[in-house]
């Protein structure tokens, strides 16, 4: 008898509404969202939290209005306001504004685009021209044909502080995390039973958030998508004189644009987190098992970022101090995934965030809980429908 209440009570525990799989920024953000719409929902996550062996670690992000396509500017619009809501229920402050600095090629390649994305949606936006280029900027050196801008809304996210925070917030509204439990399997039904290294969980809705390992979770449901896992060495540079790119001096987050000719692709974030330290990086890295991370250990890009140091922001020692890792899941377009699974509807994929999801993190926590609650959702998101890869598809078994 007692054995058939404590059988009871397990099957209790261990039913929800819905369960997240993957504690990174998108799935604590979807876990938040159905928890304020009353889902009882469960978190998921393999590692122990707070840890740093995916894509949302780290103490900053850059948040910005500035893109080539209008889509991202305007869902920018209601991030801004969800980062506010969210530092306000935390108590916390999540966002410093510092504004973006653009650079790159000025008639070719993506700075044309991302200057007019700016404009047509009415952005706060300073151009600057070659020759205020230094008063407002001291200490950069823009290249020969480049153009450059500022979208003021630009600024930091502190990451690691707002993870803590979303997942606080989930916690308060009577959601459920687990981490240290790796989903080891995941039976699609009407009712989904999702296995993990701890126990047996059944949902009516499950998301998938896995980062890196989406596909390693997928495979379970028999289906794959294009995604690519690449390691990024995340650099940090000294200053030769304290203080020169710090963020109280109100030096900006910078993105150098690429083109066909020119394959820069370089971004920075001012000093912040480490004392004098300055975080610049390629935004392109190498192919990697996100099991396996540290075994890649590919460094032509930090040769790359040592020759753009030295010839252009000449306050730094050109040799990174400080060398950390963080992933990207790129899709082929770099769009991101935001869809239902194409067999099962009650399962819901955020994917492919290609290296710039973060500051959507508020926006695609309440899209994916839209989606997993049938609700029409409260933006057009069929730039991220699955669909659109057909030709890239292929099935897992
Ligand atoms: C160096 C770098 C710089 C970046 N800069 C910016 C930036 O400036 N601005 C910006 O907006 N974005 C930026 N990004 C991108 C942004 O950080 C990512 O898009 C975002 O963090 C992706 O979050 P995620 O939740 O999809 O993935 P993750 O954070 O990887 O979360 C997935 C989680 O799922 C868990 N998981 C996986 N499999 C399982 C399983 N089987 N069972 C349980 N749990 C599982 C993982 O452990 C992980 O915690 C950057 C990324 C990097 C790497
Ligand atoms: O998402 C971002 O804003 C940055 C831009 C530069 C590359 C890394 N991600």
């Amino acid at each position: 008898n007692n054995q058939s209440k404590l059988a009871i009570n397990m099957s209790a525990k261990q039913d929800y509404d819905c369960v997240v799989i993957g504690a990174g920024v998108q799935g604590s953000f979807t876990a938040y969202q159905l928890a304020k719409h009353n889902k009882k929902t469960l978190l998921l996550e393999q590692f122990v939290l707070p840890h740093t062996r995916g894509s949302s670690h780290g103490q900053t992000r850059i948040i910005r209005r500035a893109y080539e396509q209008d889509i991202y500017t305007q869902m920018m619009g209601e991030g801004y306001q969800l980062w506010a809501q969210l530092e306000k229920e935390a108590g916390v402050t999540l966002y410093r504004q510092t504004g973006l600095l653009v650079m790159g090629p000025e008639t070719s390649g993506d700075y044309p685009l991302v200057k007019n994305t700016l404009l047509k949606n009415k952005v706060p936006t300073v151009i600057l021209s070659r020759d205020n280029f230094h008063q407002h900027i001291p200490n950069v050196v823009l290249s020969e044909g480049h153009g450059a801008l500022l979208d003021v809304t630009g600024g930091v996210l502190f990451a690691d502080r707002a993870l803590k925070a979303v997942q606080d917030q989930f916690q308060k509204l009577g959601g459920v995390i687990q981490d240290n439990e790796k989903v080891t399997e995941i039976k699609p039904g009407p009712v989904v039973k999702v296995t993990t290294s701890g126990g047996v969980y059944q949902a009516r809705n499950v998301v998938i958030t896995a980062g890196p390992w989406t596909n390693k979770l997928l495979a379970h449901t028999g289906f794959q998508l294009p995604l690519e896992t690449v390691k990024i060495n995340v650099c940090y540079w000294k200053e030769k004189t304290p203080g020169t790119y710090g963020v109280k001096q109100r030096f900006p987050c910078f993105v150098v644009t690429g083109s066909l000719e020119s394959k820069e692709h370089i971004y920075g974030l001012p000093s912040n987190e480490y004392p004098d330290l300055v975080k610049i990086c390629y935004h392109i890295g190498s192919k990697t098992d996100p099991d396996y991370r540290d075994l890649q250990t590919d460094t032509s890009d930090i040769d790359i970022l040592k020759r753009y140091v030295s010839r252009c922001i000449p306050g730094l020692v050109p040799e990174p101090a400080v060398v950390e890792s963080c992933m990207y899941t790129l899709t082929p377009d770099r769009h991101f995934v935001l869809d239902y699974h194409p067999n099962y509807s009650n399962i819901v994929i955020g994917a492919g965030f290609s290296g710039h999801g973060f500051k959507f993190g508020p926006v695609i926590g309440k899209l994916l809980c839209e989606l997993s609650l049938g609700e029409v959702p409260s933006f057009d998101f069929s730039s991220f429908k699955i669909r659109r890869f057909q030709s890239h598809m292929k099935s897992a078994l």
